[in-house]
């Protein structure tokens, strides 16, 4: 792994974003959901309505990547702003329509669910997020997303439960793990350095911090939002 050029400057954005904004962090990292998913305990009903709900997610989360190019000020952001969106397209979208036939979700019904509020709330906060403000904006909103669900699949796959065979949740928690997945966050935290040693200021830490916080606010209210079977 190439080692950031801000690495001397310790803790990088993000450790900063998780270690202040710590509260809202572990709700949404350690949340019942991500619990039950790691002993195998959550109700199957509540993981597929989170899988439809997550489908529409990544379609809205795709199209904030596409907003990334858009604010891209030079070549080699709107690049770096396209790997993330091909991620998405091509690669995390295969793997969430494979995963939902694995549970007997049809392509058809995914397009056809009705969108829940928290899923609205979320990707609209980001999307939103990004359009008044800059690609460190934009950036600090997305980083719960990729960063988080790598962090919550590393901790997972070192639970015993979660890879056992009778877990059927496993699947997903090998997704989440995996070396590939596991790579897109480091380069997303690369990527929030390279745009902090551009334009971050002291000044400017709060907003950030803030967006941070309300991005894994409306993270924890997606699970809640899958558990609670809400619409
Ligand atoms: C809600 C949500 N957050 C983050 C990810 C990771 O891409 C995802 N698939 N869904």
């Amino acid at each position: 792994m190439p080692t950031s050029p801000h690495a001397d400057h310790s803790p990088d954005l993000f450790d900063r974003l998780a270690r202040d904004g710590a509260a809202e962090w572990a709700r949404y990292v350690d949340h019942p959901f991500v619990r039950g998913m790691g002993d195998g305990s959550l109700p199957e009903a509540a993981f597929r309505h989170y899988l439809v709900q997550d489908y529409l997610f990544l379609t809205h989360f795709a199209r904030a990547y596409a907003l990334a190019i858009y604010k891209g000020r030079n070549l080699a952001e709107m690049r770096a702003a396209l790997t993330g969106l091909k991620a998405i397209l091509d690669v995390e979208m295969d793997l969430h329509v494979g995963l939902c036939a694995g549970w007997g979700v049809a392509p058809e019904e995914l397009e056809r669910a009705p969108e829940a509020k928290a899923t609205m709330a979320y990707t609209r906060y980001v999307l939103e997020t990004g359009l008044r403000g800059d690609l460190l904006d934009l950036h600090v909103a997305l980083a719960p997303c990729v960063i988080g669900y790598a962090e919550i699949g590393k901790t997972l796959a070192a639970r015993a439960d979660a890879q056992a065979a009778s877990n059927p949740y496993r699947v997903w928690i090998a997704e989440y793990s995996s070396d590939a997945y596991q790579a897109v966050a480091t380069a997303a935290r690369q990527n929030l350095d390279r745009l902090a040693a551009d334009s971050l200021t002291a000044s400017r830490y709060p907003r950030l911090l803030t967006i941070f916080q309300q991005a894994s606010r409306l993270e924890a209210d997606f699970w809640d939002m899958g558990l609670t079977l809400a619409d």
